[in-house]
């Protein structure tokens, strides 16, 4: 035991004594994972730059990540929520643990205001913590041994979080995809719409319209294909509409339930994280609609109750109500103007790549600029933009190896931090 407990090894003359360790074996899904999460390891080669070069005023362009206060009406709500709390009443209404799937009156009010055709039901949503984490529950929900597709490029959390949760074989270097992944490739030649046929033995398939990181929306028809294609294949779609929100083009839905049959077939998640800035506060739903059945007809929805009631016990009560703020007249337009002004941001970004004489795509109907870098790798481009212009993209390999060639401008940021970096990009990359 003792030498189990203090496993130790010689090398050459010396014994080296390592930590003890447990009898526990790793799980060999986390094993299979090639590197760090993709935004905390750009954080770190930020704050390794910051190390040589303390004086830089580095400017991120990088990690989705909202920078405007929360608009004051939604404040004002979250306030009186917290008052609220500090009362006999207020925290006997709203003190305790809430029901798992969210306060009815938030449910009702996401309902009307996201879904204003009808298309789900309050008792078809369940509020979280945000869409991030919904995801890991989805995959929980279906257990492991899946066949998962995702659109490549796509949110890293689709393909890593399908790894840890037994989906995929081990990592292949040449192709830079995991084994039993479906990797849709959407590029410029597709329009950024995946070649469905595959995705035929696919049970599971991503899809964020618009997508991260290239900032394509789909239209009515590639979704109407979409949803025609689960329904042959049996198929389930998570379907990613965390900036729906960003979307101009009245072709392109908001949601997949604007597609009749999608309530046979898909699953939806959406998140006030980059309407109302809640990336902090933690705040998301996610869609089950009442007619999504299992092979067995066993309802999902069912399934998903039991699942967020076991393993959460609610988002924030405060974060409801900023939440049910951002829905009242006055929230809806302040949500309404902060998605102006990130829209804003992104269309400054993609009229500076362009003059410089690079191609680019997105930016319009989605907070994120997708520029192609003709093919050089993305990572090196990262680089050159860091150590250039004290600039942090995303390169576009971090989203799948469709993305190489590639980088993601984020439009989250003040406005003179993004016309600070026009300059400084405009100044260091013009062709
Ligand atoms: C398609 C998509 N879905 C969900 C999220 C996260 O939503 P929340 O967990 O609700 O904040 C995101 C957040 N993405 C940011 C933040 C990074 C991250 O969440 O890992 C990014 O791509 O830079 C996303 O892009």
């Amino acid at each position: 035991l003792v030498a189990r407990r203090a496993a130790s090894y010689t090398t050459g003359r010396r014994v080296v004594q390592v930590h003890a360790v447990t009898n526990v074996s790793r799980n060999p899904n986390m094993g299979k994972l090639k590197a760090g999460y993709l935004f905390p390891e750009i954080n770190r080669i930020k704050n390794a730059h910051l190390e040589k070069k303390p004086d830089a005023a580095i400017i991120s362009l990088g990690i989705g990540d909202t920078t405007e206060p929360i608009p004051a009406p939604i404040i004002d709500g979250m306030i009186s929520s917290v008052s609220g709390l500090g009362t006999p009443a207020g925290y006997a209404k709203y003190g305790g643990y809430g029901p798992g799937e969210g306060q009815a009156e938030l449910r009702e009010k996401i309902a009307s205001r996201f879904y204003p055709g009808g298309e789900v039901s309050a008792d078809e949503i369940f509020v979280s913590d945000g869409s991030k984490c919904d995801i890991s529950r989805l995959q929980m929900l279906f257990g492991p041994n899946r066949n998962v597709a995702v659109q490549d490029p796509s949110y890293p959390a689709y393909v890593d979080s399908s790894v840890m949760n037994g989906h995929a074989t081990s990592f292949d270097a040449s192709t830079k995809q995991y084994g039993n992944i479906t990797y849709l490739s959407c590029n410029s030649n597709n329009n950024f719409f995946p070649n469905l046929a595959h995705a035929n033995d696919s049970e599971i398939i991503f899809f964020c319209s618009p997508n991260n990181p290239t900032g394509a929306a789909a239209t009515r028809e590639q979704l109407t294909d979409l949803v025609a294609h689960a329904k042959e294949n049996g198929s389930i779609i998570i379907y990613d509409a965390a900036y729906a929100s960003y979307i101009e083009n009245p072709d392109c839905p908001k949601s997949i339930f604007e597609i009749p049959g999608a309530d046979e077939c898909a699953i939806e998640t959406c998140s006030f994280s980059k309407y109302a800035g809640f990336t902090g506060l933690r705040l998301g739903w996610t869609v089950v609609p009442e007619n999504l059945k299992f092979a067995d007809g066993f309802s999902v929805k069912a399934d998903w109750n039991r699942l967020m009631n076991t393993t959460f016990n609610g988002a924030s009560n405060v974060a409801q109500a900023g939440g049910l703020a951002c829905l009242s007249d006055e929230g809806w337009n302040a949500m309404t103007e902060l998605v102006g002004f990130y829209k804003e941001n992104a269309s400054i970004l993609k009229r500076t790549f362009e003059d410089m004489g690079y191609t680019t795509y997105g930016g319009t109907n989605a907070p994120y600029v997708w520029v192609s870098f003709d093919g050089q790798d993305s990572w090196e481009v990262f680089t050159e933009i860091l150590e250039k212009c004290d600039i942090v993209v995303t390169p576009g390999s971090g989203f799948g190896p469709a993305g190489d060639g590639f980088i993601r401008a984020s439009a989250f940021g003040h406005r003179d931090s993004i016309l600070e970096a026009t300059e400084r990009l405009k100044k260091a990359f013009t062709k």
